[in-house]
């Protein structure tokens, strides 16, 4: 299987370039960045930290769609939306992990995903799409005089908030709740906020250091109260995830696909890609 790269210089993008030239089966084609990156020209092989590919970074996303069987990107919202276009052209697989898209940009991915497999997830590990499944059960459990929270710290690099995980975790407790994220979200609190309201859900986003990834949903209750954690204390554990994707998507029906797709697992309800 021919697989290429978008984003291929950045922390997800050398940690899938190591991964995917170990993988039985796959054969890595090309790898991409940005125009103007410090990175193009590099053999993907010194980006790997492994014997050389004899294949430099490029800029050239449509030659990268043509050339490969699937295309797995972690890079920006603005390049994961063109790219979709790119695989909707040649109906070539298109493994998604970047967050923070806008809603145009999920709209374009969508529709992309009429002309080829996308698989679009905000957190490829095995635990969060687990503990996904956890807090809907949860939330449809404990009735609305439970309040919801949810917690993220990520390192100093990242650039959207909150992050797709935590909002994917929204969205599942949301979803317990029988209702929207949309309709129940509160981001972030700052001043003279007044007093929680009912049924919201909250959002705080802590950056610093580090840190890979660390989710936490709090149901609280007068007298008592639940966290549920995640921590993520590797990348590899997204890129155990998209190296599945890879495989799983190769060939597939066109369609907007999921890692509750791609493992296999679903404990009751619809599952979001929380882009
Ligand atoms: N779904 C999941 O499991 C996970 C998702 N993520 C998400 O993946 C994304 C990337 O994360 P991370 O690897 O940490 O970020 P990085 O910034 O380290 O990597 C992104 C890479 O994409 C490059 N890039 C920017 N524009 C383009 C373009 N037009 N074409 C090709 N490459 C481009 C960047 O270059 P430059 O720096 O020069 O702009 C950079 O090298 C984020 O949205 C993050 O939230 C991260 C981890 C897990
Ligand atoms: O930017 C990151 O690093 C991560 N992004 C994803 C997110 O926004 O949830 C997944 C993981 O938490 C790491």
């Amino acid at each position: 299987m021919k697989v290429g790269i978008a984003g291929c210089a950045g922390r997800m993008g050398q940690m899938l370039l190591k991964m995917l030239s170990q993988a039985p089966g796959v054969l890595v084609v090309g790898g991409t960045e940005r125009k103007g990156s410090p990175a193009l020209g590099m053999d993907l092989g010194a980006l790997a930290g492994t014997d050389p590919f004899g294949i430099t970074v490029n800029d050239d996303p449509a030659g990268l769609f043509e050339a490969a069987d699937v295309v797995i990107d972690f890079t920006n919202p603005s390049a994961t939306a063109l790219h979709a276009g790119f695989a909707a052209r040649g109906g070539t697989a298109h493994v998604i992990g970047t967050t923070g898209l806008d809603s145009d940009q999920q709209a374009a991915v969508a529709r992309a995903a009429q002309k080829a497999p996308i698989v679009m997830a905000a957190n490829m590990s095995l635990g969060v799409n687990l503990l996904e499944q956890v807090i809907e059960q949860m939330a449809r459990i404990l009735d609305s005089d439970w309040d919801i929270e949810i917690v993220e710290m990520h390192h100093r690099h990242k650039v959207d908030a909150p992050s797709g995980t935590a909002l994917i975790l929204g969205e599942a407790a949301a979803r317990g709740r029988g209702t929207t994220l949309r309709r129940v979200a509160k981001r972030g609190r700052d001043g003279h906020t007044g007093p929680r309201a009912k049924g919201e859900i909250g959002f705080a986003a802590l950056r610093g250091g580090d840190v890979v990834g660390d989710h936490t949903v709090i149901f609280a209750v007068d007298g008592e109260r639940v966290e549920v954690t995640h921590k993520a204390s590797s990348r590899e554990i997204f890129a155990r995830g998209a190296v599945k994707a890879v495989l799983w998507a190769a060939g597939k029906t066109p369609g907007l696909y999921t890692m509750k797709d791609v493992l296999g697992f679903s404990v009751g309800g619809a599952a979001s890609n929380g882009q």
